[in-house]
């Protein structure tokens, strides 16, 4: 408990959660599979539904604790949350936590989370008393998501609160889906959908425990995440470029469709390596570069792309259950700013591709202002720029539900 606490505090001190857990894996690399999971879990399932443990720790708070001890309450409560019947348990393990962490303090959690239980059956009318706490995101996230989806904001927000689904994708290269679903399921792992080179697991688990995966057969991608390859359909012999490539799932998926010549460029050095390690396992090959894909001149040899995939820097709020840190740590107005650096990076690229050619811009975000509204800036502001229509409509907006993230796509063609 104090392991998922100390993940939990430093995302209430402005840290990145993925970050933090990955220096804490790195610390502890001796932990189990098990052991690194639960923590896992339980640090995501309480910044999944921070802002509803947060509203029933109020009632009790006077004035703030100490952040790390903060932290441990608001996982104490997701576990009483997860197992009710085990409340006594969690409450004397979280004692035994906070006198390790900060002994003076022991008695005030104590009190806290006694005091929490005894008033059990009111949790539930002061989540419902505050917006925040009952969508368990924040008050501007929930105002521009019912704007921008008046129809589907309920279920969006919903879905942010979920655990995230877990999809593989087949290398057709390597192998055949029935063949992977034939492994998988001897494996004893049960599957819950399986289409085109998509296979969805009933359950997520540690890609360890995946047949194939260590020998490139299968990754991990979000099936949401698959359709940016399919719909910018590379063919064979063409010049392709994918502009924002770390950590390279969508690079491998397009080199998997077609024998292409490839350019993944990624700002991030670290998250560059990330690319590599991904196309050597599944044996493929591209050329990888460093740099700022806007910097035209720092990187690019003049020679026009046939086809560019943009799968720029956003808010990450489709896919927001997979980072909840994210909805706790953005502020309203930076998504102004990664809208700005969106067009500054689409507005570059487009220099670089081919008359007749295609772009497929793409954002894991809900936010029309990084969606269908840079779509139109664009398109006022390139009069050589048309709408190549995905589905018979100029754009496609996947909402996250239970079996992919969110997305947004649309599709560019050059006039020639
Ligand atoms: C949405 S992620 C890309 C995910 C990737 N396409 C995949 O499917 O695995 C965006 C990436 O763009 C990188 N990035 C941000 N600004 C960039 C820039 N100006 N030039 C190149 N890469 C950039 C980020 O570091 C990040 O790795």
């Amino acid at each position: 408990m104090l392991r998922a606490a100390e993940l939990v505090a430093g995302v209430m001190e402005g840290g990145n959660l993925t970050d933090a857990f990955e220096r804490m894996a790195a610390d502890h690399a001796a932990w189990p599979d098990a052991t690194r999971g639960a923590v896992r879990d339980l640090a995501w399932s309480t910044l999944r539904d921070y802002g509803t443990g947060d509203a029933v720790l109020q009632q009790f708070l006077h004035s703030p604790p100490a952040v790390l001890i903060h932290g441990l309450l608001l996982v104490a409560l997701t576990r009483l949350e997860q197992r009710p019947e085990q409340a006594h348990t969690v409450v004397d393990q979280t004692v035994q936590a906070a006198a390790v962490a900060m002994p003076g303090l022991k008695g005030m959690v104590n009190g806290v989370l006694r005091n929490a239980l005894r008033q059990r059956q009111l949790w539930t009318s002061w989540v419902e008393a505050d917006e925040e706490a009952r969508h368990t995101h924040p008050r501007w996230w929930i105002t521009r998501v019912r704007a921008d989806h008046p129809e589907h904001w309920r279920s969006i927000l919903e879905a942010g609160r979920q655990r995230p689904p877990m999809a593989l994708r087949v290398n057709r290269r390597r192998a055949e889906v029935d063949a992977v679903v034939a492994e998988l399921e001897a494996a004893g792992i049960a599957l819950r959908a399986v289409s085109g080179q998509t296979v969805l697991l009933a359950q997520p688990l540690p890609v360890a425990r995946l047949p194939g995966f260590a020998e490139g057969r299968v990754s991990v991608q979000d099936a949401g995440a698959q359709r940016a390859a399919l719909l910018l359909a590379p063919q064979a012999g063409e010049r392709v470029l994918d502009a924002c490539a770390a950590p390279g799932g969508k690079t491998a998926h397009l080199l998997e469709l077609a024998d292409i010549e490839l350019s993944a460029l990624e700002l991030d050095p670290l998250r560059a390596q990330r690319i590599r390690a991904n196309l050597d396992r599944l044996g493929l090959e591209a050329r990888i570069q460093v740099a700022d894909c806007a910097r035209l001149e720092t990187w690019w040899d003049g020679r026009p792309f046939d086809r560019i995939l943009a799968d720029v820097p956003c808010s990450a709020s489709g896919v927001v259950r997979r980072h909840p840190d994210i909805k706790w740590l953005r502020r309203d107005e930076d998504i102004a700013g990664f809208a700005a650096q969106q067009a500054r990076i689409v507005d570059a690229l487009w220099h670089t591709l081919a008359p007749g050619g295609t772009m497929l811009y793409v954002t894991c975000s809900v936010f029309g202002q990084e969606n269908a509204a840079q779509l139109a800036a664009f398109l006022r502001h390139h009069a050589d720029a048309e709408s190549d229509p995905i589905d018979g409509f100029p754009d496609c907006q996947l909402l996250p539900d239970a079996d992919h993230d969110g997305f947004y796509f649309a599709r560019l063609r050059k006039k020639a």
